[in-house]
């Protein structure tokens, strides 16, 4: 692993299950989809997207700042230099560096649109182009795109939230013995990072090999007519628009099996897929907050989890 003892320990984040299920994800399948973290300030969302980077060697986190300008995103085409010399000159930017990494966006909804829309279409393409007065370039553009936002200070477009393959909600611990230990680490960590590191290492060295196992389940795992069946089925029951939905509700459901250890995707693991593919691209009710959504979806599965147990 390398040594970067400035970085928190992923195994050493306190609680948080669900965000840190939804950065693993991503981990065992680069090509899923990226995860919106949606919450309150403080939670631990940055640490975690620097720990994810840190567990993987040779992965690194590239920020995009709200302030960043478009050219700065997706690079910029020196068109007078083409003109003159007949060539092009690329300049690349945030997109081009994030390439086989990650790219972290803190307070994605209050990203200019013109900005979220360009990062988006690379995320989905893997391409990034920029055209200028006819002349255009090319690079390739593939990372895990983690955003946060905090829903208090506005909602990103619908058609936006559709694009992250899921969404978590963290929110602060309500346990007193739970934020008692989040404190204790802290403090332990600022005093000797390298020996709070080195506590971990063995946990840390864990997951990492399980989540490289977990990629090699996951290329031989095969859906199966019972799945997709009841993944449609699913995406029927809570009204989903199109189909995007459907596609990763079965690449989670199967990146969580392999990550569970199996090479068979359980009802267990499609609820739990659901519970983050689902909450985001469901129609709300009025005042419904997400919360709310996930408790509506777990009712709403219910019987059919009652189908699927029997028939699997
Ligand atoms: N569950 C946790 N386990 C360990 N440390 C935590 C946890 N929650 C918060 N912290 C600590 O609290 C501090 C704030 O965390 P962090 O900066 O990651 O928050 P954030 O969610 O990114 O907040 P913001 O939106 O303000 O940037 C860090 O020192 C972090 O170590």
């Amino acid at each position: 692993m390398d040594v970067k003892p400035d970085v928190f320990p992923f195994t050493a984040i306190v609680g948080q299950d669900t965000m840190k299920k939804g950065l693993l994800l991503n981990l065992v399948d680069p090509r899923l989809g990226g995860v919106l973290i949606r919450g309150e300030k403080g939670t631990a969302k940055s640490t975690a997207v620097r720990a994810l980077a840190d567990l993987m060697p040779g992965l690194q986190v590239v920020n995009l700042p709200v302030s960043a300008t478009e050219d700065r995103v997706v690079g910029t085409l020196d068109i007078e230099h083409a003109i003159r010399e007949g060539q092009k000159r690329f300049e690349p930017g945030l997109l081009a560096a994030a390439h086989g990494n990650i790219l972290y966006v803190d307070e994605i909804n209050l990203l200019d649109d013109a900005i979220v829309d360009a990062l988006l279409d690379a995320a989905a393409m893997g391409v990034n182009t920029v055209e200028r007065e006819g002349v255009s370039h090319s690079h390739p553009a593939r990372f895990i795109l983690i955003g946060t936002m905090n829903p208090e200070e506005g909602e990103l477009r619908p058609q936006l939230l559709d694009r992250f393959a899921l969404s978590v909600e963290v929110a602060g611990e309500r346990d007193v013995a739970c934020r008692m230990e989040v404190v204790k680490r802290r403090l332990a960590f600022d005093k000797d990072p390298e020996e709070f590191r080195r506590r971990f290492y063995q946990e840390q060295f864990t997951l990492l090999e399980r989540i490289l196992q977990a990629r090699e389940r996951l290329a031989q795992l095969e859906p199966s007519e019972q799945l997709l069946e009841w993944i449609a089925k699913v995406g029927i029951r809570l009204e989903v628009d199109g189909h995007r939905a459907d596609i990763t509700l079965m690449k989670t459901s199967m990146a969580l099996a392999a990550l569970n250890e199996r090479t068979q995707v359980l009802p267990q693991d499609l609820v739990e897929a659901a519970l983050m593919v689902m909450p985001h691209r469901m129609r709300k009710k009025p005042f419904e907050d997400n919360e709310l959504g996930v408790e509506r979806i777990r009712e709403m599965l219910g019987d059919l989890l009652q189908e699927a147990s029997n028939a699997f």
